[in-house]
């Protein structure tokens, strides 16, 4: 049987622009691609990058309060104007979106800027009417915020509306203690927004080592948010030009906006799976193999939409490794059980790679190795902002199942720290580097004795 395409991918995000990419350059294969919105996807257009970039400019307040305790008496952020800011930011987003299309034209794959959806094992249909065949399908739709279901929400914004405000809100609730909330927190109050971040939890970022939620949390009141822990909203209703918020607790407050950051759905609605059998799991996502295979066997599924870690790295991994493994005759797994994350928090970011202390003592004995200081370049400018290091070993084979880093630049030091850790490294090989002072990452090879150990799930805490 003949078909119009070796391989047709519906979604130009991360894990669908890589995998077409490869298949048509690299492999030969004859590619189409659908997208229905920016060329891109969410990281690209409406996540990870714009997102990066208003944490630099959410900085200036930070770093002019540094600066002050070093002797620049005057240093002052002075007035941002979000209207440079967005339209600058709106011209590198397209300047980005140009370099993906011009990547994937160089590497011959057909774009079609519509919206596809599955009509058969090797069939798609384009929102043109026309239809198109293909020896394999890769779906890579991604995800959409997930509404929580209360009386009102259409009233407030999700992520994707943050980026294109025609101004700043005077005062703004943020709904949920995850990664968006927390960065978005961050960012707002740090443009100068009158910042309150609503989670019905007791430490922001569940998942993550405690300790560092912890820190966290604490640096989230520091930067000027006001945080309310334990505390949901009920009900959104028009107040003017605002929204009045009915928190569970029974009390009643207004806001110029409301975000809500509540999560994420795989974004899978009117794709056509069910017509065609692909199976789903009970929240939606795409069911996969380890070679991210769908229960119909010329279908496949990368990235967010099968709601595995959804990062970007790992969609660009998945989609990736299947083109490797179908075109390439280079079969090729996703290791998913060591993914290093960093949450782009001011003036410390969160970052982490491996087991947390939590999981690391549910699963058996394990020493930890634990340090929180104050730093010298915000010591020295009057700050009380903490770093936090933490390397969790395994006493029996002194292997370091984990790192968790809460500082400045934590990203980029968990970025090489994840090396050693997915190659097994020892504590002993940790220890034996020698270490570049002065930094705060010399803390990874100096700590030489646990700060506690864990017995595993029967033994308690010692030390
Ligand atoms: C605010 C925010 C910040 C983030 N920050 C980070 C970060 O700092 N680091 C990180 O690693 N990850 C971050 N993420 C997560 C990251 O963006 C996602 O994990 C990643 O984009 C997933 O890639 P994907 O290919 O699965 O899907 P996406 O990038 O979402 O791409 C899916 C594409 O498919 C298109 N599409 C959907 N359905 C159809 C259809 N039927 N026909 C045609 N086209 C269709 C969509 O328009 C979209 O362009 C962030 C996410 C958000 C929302
Ligand atoms: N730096 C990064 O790598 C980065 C940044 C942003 C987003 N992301 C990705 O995007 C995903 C989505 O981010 P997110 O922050 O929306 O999701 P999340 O899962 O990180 O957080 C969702 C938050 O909403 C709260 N919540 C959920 N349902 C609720 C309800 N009914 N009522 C009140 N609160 C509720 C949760 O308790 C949680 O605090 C992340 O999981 C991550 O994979 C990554």
């Amino acid at each position: 049987m003949s078909f119009d395409y070796d391989l047709f991918v519906i979604g130009g995000g991360s894990g669908g622009v890589r995998a077409a990419r490869i298949a048509a350059g690299e492999y030969g294969a004859k590619v189409g691609l659908a997208e229905e919105s920016r060329m891109g996807g969410t990281c690209v257009i409406r996540g990870c990058v714009p997102k990066k970039l208003m944490i630099f400019a959410s900085q200036a307040g930070l770093m002019a309060e540094e600066m002050r305790g070093y002797g620049w008496a005057e240093a002052q952020a002075g007035p941002f104007s979000w209207e440079t800011f967005r339209d600058k930011l709106d011209a590198e987003l397209t300047r980005l979106e140009l370099i993906y299309r011009a990547g994937l034209s160089r590497a011959g794959v057909e774009v079609h800027d519509q919206r596809a959806t599955l009509v058969g094992h090797h069939e798609i249909a384009l929102a043109d009417g026309t239809r198109k065949t293909a020896r394999h399908i890769l779906i890579a739709t991604g995800g959409r915020p997930a509404p929580i279901g209360i009386p009102g929400e259409e009233l407030a914004m999700v992520s994707d509306d943050l980026f294109l405000m025609d101004r700043l809100p005077g005062r703004i609730l943020l709904v949920g203690g995850g990664f968006i909330a927390c960065e978005f927190a961050t960012i707002l109050a740090g443009l100068g927004v009158d910042t309150v971040q609503a989670y019905r939890g007791d430490a922001v970022l569940r998942g993550f080592d405690r300790e560092a939620r912890d820190l966290a949390t604490l640096q989230l009141s520091a930067v000027g948010v006001d945080l309310r822990l334990g505390l949901t909203p009920a009900a959104l209703e028009r107040s003017g030009e605002g929204i009045a918020v009915t928190f569970d607790d029974g009390s009643r407050e207004d806001f110029d906006a409301v975000l809500m950051a509540t999560g994420r759905d795989p974004y899978t609605r009117g794709l056509g799976l069910e017509a065609t059998g692909v199976a789903v799991k009970p929240n939606g996502a795409i069911a996969v193999d380890d070679w991210s295979q769908t229960s119909v066997p010329s279908i496949f599924a990368v990235g967010d939409v099968t709601d595995r870690i959804n990062l970007t790295p790992v969609a660009i991994r998945e989609g990736h490794s299947f083109v490797d493994t179908v075109f390439g005759a280079k079969p090729r797994k996703v290791d998913h059980s060591i993914v290093a994350s960093a949450v782009y928090l001011r003036p410390h970011e969160l970052a982490t790679v491996g087991l947390t202390e939590e999981e690391a003592r549910a699963q058996g004995p394990v020493d930890v190795y634990a340090t929180t200081f104050r730093p010298m370049r915000s010591m020295f400018a009057g700050s009380d902002a903490k770093v936090m290091m933490k390397l969790l070993v395994d006493p029996a084979t002194d292997r370091v199942l984990g790192c968790h880093i809460f500082g400045p630049e934590a990203g980029e030091m968990i970025q090489l720290a994840a090396i050693p850790i997915g190659m097994g490294a020892t504590k002993a090989q940790f220890d034996a580097t020698i270490a570049v002072h002065p930094t705060a990452a010399e803390e990874l090879v100096t700590m030489r004795t646990p700060t506690r150990r864990h017995e595993g799930p029967a033994g308690g805490a010692k030390g």
